[in-house]
């Protein structure tokens, strides 16, 4: 991934307001990069973005050697469903569907067939530690089971990017380390990529670099310096 110069601004005429104001990131694959700063400093907007959700303003985003904004509604559909998995906020977890067939849906869409897909789910549900919640609704679990199932959902079809909005938002200190050690052993994986928005230094530890924004710029970007890269 490598955005420069990256510009966002939200309203019009006397409302516009900058949320990023001029963006230089790379992210290399196999590494976990989280994106720390202050409620309201672009994180949100950023990550957007990169995940091909939101439009720039001004600027390059180049993300698995595609700009979003140059494909049609329909390849940018099928590139960030084939290969960015997302953990959002908000779980978005289906209410009808028990816990495994939530964690098939990116398999079923691609086609896999329905058993398959289910014992694929429910052995990445073991990976979180939820396996004997499988057959349970979304509904009949904690916050923090839930958001775990998110990121099974996330994982599942072995996306090359996975970004994530406060992953650990939910989770009590050992789960969310435990989901943070599984999120950093996929980032590890030939050609793929991790981003994390944060707010929790408990799990600073797992992250390869860390860029500070504020105020929709980068402040400053902690960790080992990337060839030919802006920092
Ligand atoms: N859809 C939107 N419409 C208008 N303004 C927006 C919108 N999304 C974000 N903003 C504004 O852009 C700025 C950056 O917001 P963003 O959500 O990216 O920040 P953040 O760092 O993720 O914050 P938080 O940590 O609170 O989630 C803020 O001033 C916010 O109010």
């Amino acid at each position: 991934m490598r955005c420069r110069g990256l510009k966002k601004a939200f309203g019009s005429g006397d409302a516009l307001a900058p949320a990023l104001r001029g963006i230089d990131l790379d992210i290399r694959y196999g590494e976990l990069l989280m994106l720390v700063g202050p409620s309201g400093s672009g994180k949100t907007t950023l990550l957007s973005i990169i995940a091909g959700m939101l439009d720039r303003d001004a600027g390059q985003c180049l993300v698995l050697d595609h700009d979003f904004q140059q494909l049609g509604p329909d390849e940018r559909a099928r590139l960030r469903g084939e290969s960015i998995g997302f953990v959002f906020q908000a779980f978005n977890l289906l209410r009808t569907l028990t816990v495994a067939e939530n964690v098939a849906v990116p398999l079923l869409i691609r086609g896999t067939l329905r058993k398959e897909a289910v014992a694929k789910a429910e052995a990445m549900l073991a990976a979180v530690g939820l396996d004997e919640r499988a057959n349970a609704l979304p509904a009949q679990l904690s916050g923090g089971q839930q958001q775990r199932v998110a990121i099974a959902r996330a994982l599942i079809h072995e996306p090359r990017l996975i970004v994530c909005d406060e992953p650990t938002s939910n989770l009590d200190h050992a789960t969310g380390h435990h989901v943070m050690a599984l999120l950093q052993h996929e980032a590890r994986r030939p050609g793929r990529s991790l981003i994390v928005v944060t707010h929790d230094n408990r799990i600073f530890e797992f992250a390869d670099r860390i860029a500070y924004l504020d105020d929709g710029m980068i402040v400053s970007v902690d960790g080992p310096a990337l060839p030919g890269a802006l920092q």
